[in-house]
C-alpha cells in the first residue's frame, strides 16, 4: 500500500511535500525552542527541495519566526513556510513579514494568563505571534487540568472568539482562524501543485490531512485518529519514507529527462 502510494504521488507533474514540523521532523522536547529536525530528515528534505518540478514546505503551529529559528531556515532557503497553522508566511525571495495588529485586550489577556499559571508546577505560557499556548507537558494531570481551567474561564469572558486549539500537552489560543488546511490551499495554489504529500502528528496536522484529495498522499506520525492513507511510527519512520519518496521522484524526474 505505501510503496504504491508512493510511487502514484511521485508520478505528478509538480509535487508539494509539506511538513509538519514538532513530533513530525523533530522529536517532542520539554524545552520547545531546543527542538530541531532529525539528521536524516533534513537531508531527506534537501533531496526533495533539490528536485526540479517539487516544493518542500513547512506547515507549522509555530509562530514563523520561531520555526525560522528551529529549522534552521535562511533567506536562502529553498523551503517555503506556513507557520502560526498558516497564518504567517515565508517564501523563497521574500521578506516574510507579518501584520500582528492584535485586537485590544490581547496583550493583557495573555499576561493574565501568565498570572495565572504562575504557581501551578510545570505549566507555563508560550507567547505567540497570534496569541498564546498554555504548556503542561511537564504539569501532573491534575496541575494540567487545574492550568488548563484557569486559562479556558479567562479567555471565555475575555476573548470568547478566539480560535482554540488542543495538541501534544498544549492548549493554544489565537485570534485568527486560519488552519492548516488553509495553509495547503494557499500552497498548492502558489506552487501549482498537480499533487501533495503532507505529514503530521497531531489534532491540527488532520486539518490539513482532511483536505487532501486524490493523488495526493497523507501521511500520520504515530498514534490517533487520522484521516492519513499512511501511518509511520515516529520521526524516524518518517525521514525514511521522505528518503522513499526522494527516490522514486528522482526516478520519476531522471524517467522525464531521458
Ligand atoms: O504544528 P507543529 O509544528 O507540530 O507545532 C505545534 C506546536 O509545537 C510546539 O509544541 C509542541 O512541541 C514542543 C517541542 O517539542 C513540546 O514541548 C510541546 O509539548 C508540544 O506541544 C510549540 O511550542 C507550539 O507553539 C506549536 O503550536
Amino acid at each position: 500500500m505505501t510503496a504504491h502510494a508512493i510511487a502514484e504521488v511521485a508520478r505528478t507533474r509538480r509535487l508539494l511535500v509539506a511538513l509538519d514540523f514538532d513530533g513530525t521532523l523533530a522529536p517532542l522536547v520539554d524545552e520547545p525552542m531546543t527542538a530541531r529536525a532529525l539528521p536524516e530528515a533534513r537531508t531527506a528534505v534537501a533531496r526533495l527541495a533539490a528536485l526540479p518540478d517539487t516544493v518542500v514546505a513547512f506547515v507549522s503551529g509555530r509562530s514563523l519566526a520561531d520555526l525560522r529559528v528551529i529549522a534552521e531556515h535562511d533567506d536562502a532557503s529553498p523551503v517555503w513556510l506556513s507557520g502560526s497553522h498558516g497564518a504567517e508566511h515565508w517564501r523563497p525571495g521574500s521578506e516574510g513579514a507579518s501584520s500582528l495588529d492584535a485586537p485590544a485586550g490581547a496583550a493583557d489577556l495573555i499576561a493574565d494568563a501568565e498570572a495565572a499559571v504562575a504557581d501551578v508546577a510545570g505549566a507555563w505560557i508560550e507567547r505567540k505571534s497570534f496569541g498564546f499556548g498554555l504548556h503542561t507537558r511537564l504539569a501532573d494531570d491534575a496541575a494540567a487540568s487545574a492550568a488548563a481551567r484557569a486559562v479556558d474561564a479567562l479567555v471565555a469572558e475575555r476573548a470568547p472568539g478566539w480560535r482554540r486549539r488542543t495538541g501534544r500537552d498544549v492548549v493554544e489560543f489565537a485570534w485568527r482562524h486560519e488552519g492548516k488546511d488553509t495553509a495547503i490551499a494557499a500552497l498548492r495554489a502558489e506552487t501549482g501543485a498537480t499533487g501533495v504529500v503532507f505529514a503530521g502528528d497531531d489534532v491540527t496536522d488532520e486539518d490539513a490531512l482532511r483536505s487532501l484529495g486524490e493523488g495526493d498522499l497523507g501521511v500520520r506520525v504515530g498514534d490517533g485518529e487520522t484521516a492519513a492513507q499512511v501511518r509511520v511510527a515516529d520521526p524516524g519512520a518518517l525521514a525514511l519514507l521522505l528518503d522513499e519518496i526522494a527516490d522514486a521522484r528522482e526516478a520519476e524526474v531522471d524517467a522525464r529527462e531521458a
